[in-house]
């Protein structure tokens, strides 16, 4: 099966705000688009991906992750986070409606496709199905099957919300990359030394990361 994934993407220079101890606000925006390019980079390289669509309304971020082959749908509602992902997924499904869909965050840098593979593959088993975090609190990753609505419950403590709203928790080990979200400047540590991808090892080179 081969899946449709939404990336929701605020824009730049609002993005990351909890690394404004690491990255200072001239850097952080390109920070929170490197971070996208190697989602996307890794998404895109995933054979268990068909396609990628980004819903964002930040133009330059548009114009480089159009380069790599996704789909920018715009942030019409304007009205947050899970609003982006619902709209994002009904543009997608209105093209392709009988794709699974999932949603996965723009802040995994460190993003392997063979394990993205896995997710998606153990998601294809459910109706609705999600990937906790590495903080084990939120969520990285949220499908759902054909004909299945997303109802994405995104955001603080979204790891209970989802397993509250009945999608399946996905206990898999072995694809730390899926779960490695980048909020603060540990997380930054973290996905480094998981190995992050080409676009963010360029910008993190320049950063001095505290505690490292
Ligand atoms: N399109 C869109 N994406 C959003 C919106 N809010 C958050 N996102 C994206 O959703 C993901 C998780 O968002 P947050 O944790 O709220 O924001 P963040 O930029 O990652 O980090 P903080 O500013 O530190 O909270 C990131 O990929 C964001 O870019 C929104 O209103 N619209
Ligand atoms: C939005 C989420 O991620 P973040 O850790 O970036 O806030 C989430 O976990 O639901």
């Amino acid at each position: 099966m081969q899946w449709t994934l939404v990336i929701p993407l605020k824009p730049l220079t609002r993005a990351k705000s909890r690394l404004s101890d690491t990255a200072h606000d001239g850097v952080r925006p390109g920070l929170a688009l490197a971070f996208a390019q190697d989602t996307v980079a890794a998404a895109l390289g995933c054979p268990a991906v068909a396609d990628v669509a980004v819903v964002t309304n930040d133009a330059l971020a548009g114009r480089e992750l159009a380069a790599l082959g996704a789909r920018i749908v715009p942030d019409a509602p304007g009205a947050g986070l899970n609003a982006a992902l619902a709209h994002g997924a009904a543009a997608v499904r209105a093209s392709r409606p009988e794709s699974p869909v999932a949603a996965l965050n723009a802040d995994l840098p460190a993003l392997r496709p063979l394990e993205l593979a896995r997710v998606l593959n153990a998601a294809a088993e459910f109706p609705r199905a999600f990937l906790a975090d590495a903080a084990r609190v939120g969520t990285t990753l949220l499908g759902a099957g054909p004909e299945h609505e997303l109802l994405p419950r995104f955001g603080r403590d979204s790891r209970a919300r989802h397993r509250a709203s009945g999608a399946v928790e996905l206990r898999l080990d072995g694809v730390g990359s899926v779960r490695q979200d980048v909020d603060t400047g540990a997380d930054l540590r973290a996905a480094l030394a998981l190995g992050v991808g080409p676009h963010t090892a360029a910008v993190s080179a320049g950063l001095l990361i505290p505690g490292s």
